[in-house]
């Protein structure tokens, strides 16, 4: 099963962004929190900013949208070009029929939950989803530590798509390192993001390619 490993740059250099995209060229995905000072209390980037990103960033971009209103904003997001918009389930009523606008534009569709919602109502939405983002930490910051209770929901998910074969990839997001990553892994992620983990380090690439090899070691 693949790997992948996307850094979050919540944790970079907001003032060199381009350099910093750069500097994890080597990651599968690069991970763009955007956070509307509602649905979570901080302020990121929105639509122009991102749109600028995915034209000049080396690898594709995964956008986790912690915003309200989301039925209205996340298109946008798929429209400018992101491999995947992930929103959270907290923030619509409607959560298949925005995944299938996303997919009918071209982006993955992803669903996040945070660490207090519980699995069980969207385990029958799998197949309207490529991919589950398990949040390991309350949305809105870097920096927190991970949550291991998060972790029931993450084999939940994992039994479930071994036993019905979809192809839905697995995602965890907050406290991600190298102490971390390992327990998310044997718990079935296959999708690992990591901000401070990833820049906190002198050389992003190394950082990279440790926790690769930690998440790889401990996968079934
Ligand atoms: O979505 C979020 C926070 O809400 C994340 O993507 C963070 O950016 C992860 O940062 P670290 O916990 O890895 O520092
Ligand atoms: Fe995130």
């Amino acid at each position: 099963m693949t790997t992948r490993i996307n850094p979050s740059i919540l944790a970079a250099d907001f003032a060199n962004l381009e350099h910093e995209l750069g500097r994890i060229a080597s990651a599968d995905l690069v991970h763009v929190d955007v956070m509307d000072n509602h649905f979570v209390p901080n302020l990121t980037f929105g639509p122009q900013m991102v749109g600028r990103l995915q034209q000049v960033s080396p690898i594709p971009l995964d956008v986790h949208l912690m915003i309200s209103d989301v039925d209205r904003w996340a298109p946008g997001y798929a429209e400018l070009g992101a491999f995947s918009v992930t929103f959270h389930a907290e923030a619509t009523d409607e959560p298949v029929a925005l995944a299938r606008r996303l997919r009918e534009i071209g982006a993955r569709a992803g669903i996040a939950l945070k660490p207090g919602t519980d699995v069980e109502p969207y385990l029958e939405l799998l197949p309207e989803f490529d991919q589950v983002l398990v949040m390991t930490v309350e949305p809105g910051f870097g920096g927190q530590s991970f949550m291991a209770e998060t972790m029931p929901k993450l084999e939940r998910l994992s039994r479930v798509v071994r036993e019905t074969g979809l192809d839905v990839w697995l995602q965890v997001d907050g406290g991600i390192s190298l102490d971390t990553i390992g327990i998310a892994a044997e718990a079935g992620a296959d999708t690992f993001v990591a901000g401070s983990a990833v820049f906190g380090g002198e050389v992003p690439a190394d950082r990279i390619a440790a926790l690769r090899d930690a998440a790889v070691a401990h996968r079934h």
